[in-house]
């Protein structure tokens, strides 16, 4: 497929130049736009044809010669309808082109996002990468079908008018392209800003998509916040903005209007007088009137054409910025290796590990410890205290400033990230299901899974019942978020995922919303199959439940503050025990 073969990293060297980077990304379909070209510019020489005919047709109609007349009707209706089939074939030779780029485009921008450090985005807006992958790649769905042939054709086409039109007479073809100049330098003039507002324009749709994204998910918390009108106001604002940006760029696009019709009509003045002159004094035929009237429309249109497309490609280039911004975001390196956990090695070691998320704040300072094989270790520490950061760091989302974070005796730097994440289960407090039956939801924890496998693993999750009593059981879809389903019974199709995975490697973030009684059971049963024979880092925010683990690290402003088991740091009397009487002082029957 033309997208496996594009190397988007050689790509740096033609950096600065928009429109070739994307000629780049789509050189699989170049051949085609190039013969499109060609038939383009042959459908221009046909226009030549045509008008040279004519001249022959008048020329020999005034002097008489019937059968030259009969002779020249018939080439012309030949040369018609080759250029009436061209038309078509042309016309299929854009469409390829186009939705052959296009589709590669997408596959490239997908697999970029797919392969983009979770850092990267984390740090961008959903909303307005959307809008990137939706409006952006509009323009250059719009550049590829009619803007690039326009800018490779426009030039071809009036420069083989020019070159007709001189052979015939050389003082009406350069007086009726003085105005050429002058057209150059205004759409320059008009056009300078454009991309400008145009990239402000494509800014404000991302952002109000990304305040649609924001409604339709938080709608439970608008409503009950009566939050409507303020979402509404704005969005109002920022769709002004999208309208003002809107006027500004047509503002523009109808100076270029006026100027182009005023200055399109010279050459024709131009013609008129100086033509007519001509021809009462017999330097000029009526064929050569005929001809030269009919083929200053080719030199005319171009010179209309060229300022719209220029305006066109201005407004394009702000959407190809957004665009590639995305597209040159470094991957994330497949060059590492994959290991094996040897005898006597930590699963998972930090050695003064130092992590900034913007390169300036410490949120982990000099964090060390080792987590042997088959170990369950609890964190435990205050909101912000950096628990989910060390989790991000262990699955390679960030990488650390200083120091080594080591899996199986190596640093996460020599990992081939597919291996390394393969090696992990991440059970995150905000269960995420997808938008597809539950049976698919389960079987992303290992796609090659069957039926039956993902059966067992539901059975040991305890979401087996609940799921055959659902009306389509294990096809029954789940809605976006799935809604349809509570939050126990979410967990526990996670859990039955992380089982059905497998991997030795367990990172669990308890969820905080509470359960049920008899859910949280069936769900505390369900983690103990889970994390059985596996090492284990816990975040843990009701501290009941890492009373077991082997070891308690207590995490306070990045650092580990006290280590041990649940007994020893109570009889400490340090932090841990201060959380934990803070946690159960409202609540003696928990202990
Ligand atoms: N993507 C991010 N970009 C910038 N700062 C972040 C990001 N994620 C977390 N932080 C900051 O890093 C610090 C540690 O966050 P982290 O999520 O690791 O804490 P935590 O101990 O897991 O908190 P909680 O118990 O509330 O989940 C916090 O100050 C947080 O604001």
């Amino acid at each position: 497929m033309p997208f496996g073969r594009i190397n988007t990293r050689r790509v740096g060297s033609i950096r600065d130049n928009r429109i070739f980077k994307l000629l780049f990304y789509i050189k699989p379909y170049l051949p085609i736009i190039i013969i499109s070209v060609i038939v383009t510019f042959i459908l221009s020489l046909i226009n030549i044809f045509v008008a040279n005919y004519m001249k022959i047709m008048t020329d020999t109609v005034l002097k008489g010669n019937w059968s030259d007349f009969i002779r020249t009707v018939y080439f012309l209706i030949f040369i018609m309808i080759t250029g009436f089939i061209l038309k078509y074939i042309n016309r299929y030779l854009i469409g390829r082109f186009t939705s052959g780029s296009m589709c590669s485009m997408r596959r490239l921008f997908i697999n970029r996002i797919f392969n983009m450090p979770v850092s990267y985005l984390e740090s961008r807006n959903t909303g307005d990468i959307i809008s990137v992958f939706t409006n952006d790649m509009n323009k250059v769905q719009s550049f590829l079908q009619s803007h690039l042939q326009d800018l490779l054709y426009q030039p071809l086409a009036f420069i083989s008018a020019f070159v007709y039109l001189f052979t015939i007479n050389r003082p009406i073809t350069i007086i009726s392209t003085v105005v050429l100049p002058l057209v150059m330098f205004l759409t320059n003039k008009i056009t300078g800003s454009l991309e400008q507002y145009a990239f402000k324009l494509q800014e404000r749709l991302g952002q109000s998509n990304s305040i649609l994204e924001d409604v339709i998910m938080g709608m439970p918390i608008v409503k009950s916040f009566n939050l409507q009108d303020l979402m509404y106001d704005k969005y109002r604002k920022i769709i002004r903005g999208v309208i003002n940006e809107g006027i500004n760029i047509e503002k523009r696009r109808l100076l270029i209007r006026i100027f182009t019709t005023v200055l399109g009509l010279t050459p024709y003045l131009l013609f008129a007088v100086y033509g007519g002159y001509l021809s009462l004094h017999g330097y000029m035929t009526a064929g050569d009137m005929i001809a030269f009237l009919s083929l200053l429309e080719y030199l005319y249109a171009p010179l209309t054409v060229i300022p719209y497309i220029a305006s066109d490609i201005k407004v394009d280039m702000a959407s190809f910025t957004r665009l590639f911004e995305i597209l040159d975001q470094p991957v994330e390196s497949r060059d590492g290796r994959r290991f094996l956990l040897e005898p006597n090695q930590p699963v998972i070691s930090f050695n003064d590990v130092y992590f900034s998320y913007d390169g300036q704040n410490d949120v982990l300072k000099g964090l060390s410890f080792d987590l042997p094989e088959g170990h369950k270790v609890g964190l435990v520490g205050e909101s912000g205290s950096g628990k989910s950061t060390i989790f991000k760091l262990i699955c390679g989302f960030y990488r650390h400033q200083k120091g080594q974070v080591k899996i199986y005796g190596h640093d996460i730097s020599e990992w081939d990230i597919k291996a390394l994440r393969s090696q992990i289960s991440l059970v995150s407090q905000d269960t995420y299901l997808f938008p597809c039956t539950i049976e698919e939801n389960i079987r992303y924890g290992r796609p090659d899974a069957t039926r039956e496998e993902v059966i067992q693993a539901a059975k040991l999750a305890n979401a087996h019942d609940f799921i055959v009593k659902l009306p389509q059981g294990y096809d029954t879809v789940v809605g976006e978020r799935s809604t349809n389903l509570s939050g126990g019974e979410r967990q526990r199709i996670a859990i039955a995922r992380a089982i059905l995975k497998d991997a030795p490697i367990l990172l669990l973030d308890e969820a905080t919303s509470a359960l049920d009684s008899q859910s949280e059971t069936l769900v505390q049963q369900a983690l103990e199959r889970l994390m059985k024979n596996r090492t284990v880092l816990m975040i843990a925010h009701r501290l009941s439940t890492i009373r077991n683990a082997d070891e308690i690290f207590v995490l306070r402003d990045g650092k580990i503050v006290e280590r041990g088991n649940h007994d020893e740091l109570m009889e400490r009397g340090g932090l841990y025990r201060q959380l934990y009487l803070e946690q159960f002082a409202n609540m003696p029957q928990v202990t």
